[in-house]
């Protein structure tokens, strides 16, 4: 065990073996502004009137109702019969507790490349950080092979098969819940050519460790981001720590419900909707306690698709708010802008009529 920080700190110039550390370090303490404790606004939440993100039963005949008014009001919401068995959802929290559970030395050997997207690493949004967040982080896009076999030389099969398990169910339930999505916006699937029946949308696999934490109201687990998904399907263990954002409430805690999945609205569905479903500001706070697992499954359209506002949601006075973008291209927006990206997007509404989509003087420029 290191007896100082720095002697944790070597292993990597980034990652360091936070799960042995008995003090926080300089590096992952957050300012009073930006830690957890210190910026919610006061707000309903803090005078006890109890609010929290709906839980929506699949099986409930109203449960395109229910989902149409939560991605309205939350941005977010839980499911149960989702239809995903529990012993799948035991076996990836196991396989992600015994991935982050290994020798730091051994994790570092799947490390994320400098320009890649897959593997072991801080949090991708670092960069847009001074302060380091108290996670770490696994990304699968693609096949986990080239990575399980790095990590378990002799016995990468495991992982494998349960990741592309995990992968093949939460495909289909990702399906039905845009089928849900665009139902209660009034759009068949099948009127929206990627996404109708039989067809796959891309996706990524975020496994999220956040160990136990010996100061975590000065300490960040992951820090408030949108998504740039359609929506996102994240299974929590049974420790808190994630939070939505609501302008009336401030930060919201997302309780574990036991077997239900969160769900929540990525910046594609928000810019395909038209901003009728807004893209959830969301964040992970870390405790003193006990180590937290979420795996959160990214699901996005095809890389190469255009996505637009709907055009059943337009007219004179509803006009586009945004211009088409492959996700492909939304990603390379985020990279650069984080949490601005959706506004590079944004088209500008002149007050005479509708907007020129093509026009790169409609852009609404970031400065
Ligand atoms: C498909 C993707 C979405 C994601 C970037 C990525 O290429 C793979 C990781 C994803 C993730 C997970 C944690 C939060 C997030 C903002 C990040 O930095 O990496 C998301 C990215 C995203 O949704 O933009
Ligand atoms: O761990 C959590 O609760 C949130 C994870 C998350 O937001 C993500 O992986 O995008
Ligand atoms: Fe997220």
């Amino acid at each position: 065990m290191p007896s100082r920080v720095s002697d944790a700190i070597k292993p990597h110039k980034h990652v360091l073996d936070i799960t042995s550390l008995k003090e926080l370090p300089e590096s992952h303490a957050w300012s009073s502004l930006d830690s957890p404790s210190s910026n919610n606004p006061p707000t309903a939440a803090d005078s006890s009137v109890s609010e929290s993100v709906p839980v929506i039963d699949l099986d409930d005949p109203n449960a395109q109702e229910l989902v149409g008014h939560a991605c309205k009001t939350w941005g977010a919401f839980q499911v149960k019969n989702h239809g995903i068995e529990t012993n799948l959802l035991d076996r990836i929290e196991s396989t992600g507790k015994s991935l982050f559970s290994l020798p730091t030395h051994q994790k570092l050997k799947a490390a994320r490349a400098a320009d890649g997207v897959s593997g072991y690493g801080v949090a991708r949004i670092s960069s847009f950080f001074s302060k380091l967040m108290w996670s770490e982080g696994f990304t699968i896009l693609g096949s986990p092979l080239e990575h399980a076999r790095q990590l378990w030389p002799d016995d990468y099969n495991h992982f494998c098969g349960v990741i592309e398990e995990y992968d093949k169910e939460m495909q289909k339930l990702a399906g039905r819940l845009m089928g849900l999505m665009l139902g209660s916006l009034g759009i068949a699937q099948e009127d929206v050519d990627w996404a109708g029946p039989n067809k796959e949308g891309a996706a990524a696999i975020q496994l999220n460790s956040y160990p136990a934490c010996p100061d975590p109201d000065r300490a960040m687990g992951l820090a408030a981001h949108t998504d740039s998904t359609l929506l996102t399907i994240l299974y929590q263990n049974n420790t808190s720590g994630l939070q939505v954002f609501r302008d009336a409430s401030g930060w919201v805690t997302v309780p574990p419900v036991p077997g239900a999945l969160v769900v929540n609205i990525g910046d594609l569905l928000h810019i395909l909707s038209n901003g009728s479903y807004p893209s959830v500001l969301h964040r992970a706070v870390v405790n003193r306690t006990q180590q937290r697992l979420s795996v959160a499954y990214l699901y996005g359209p095809p890389s190469d698709v255009q996505i637009s506002p709907l055009s059943k949601l337009l007219d004179p006075t509803h006009p586009p708010l945004y211009r088409p973008v492959t996700w492909t291209e939304y990603l390379g927006a985020k990279a650069k802008h984080f949490n601005e990206a959706l506004s590079s997007v944004q088209l500008c509404i002149p007050r005479t009529g509708l907007v020129n989509q093509n026009t790169v003087e409609n852009r609404v420029e970031i400065i």
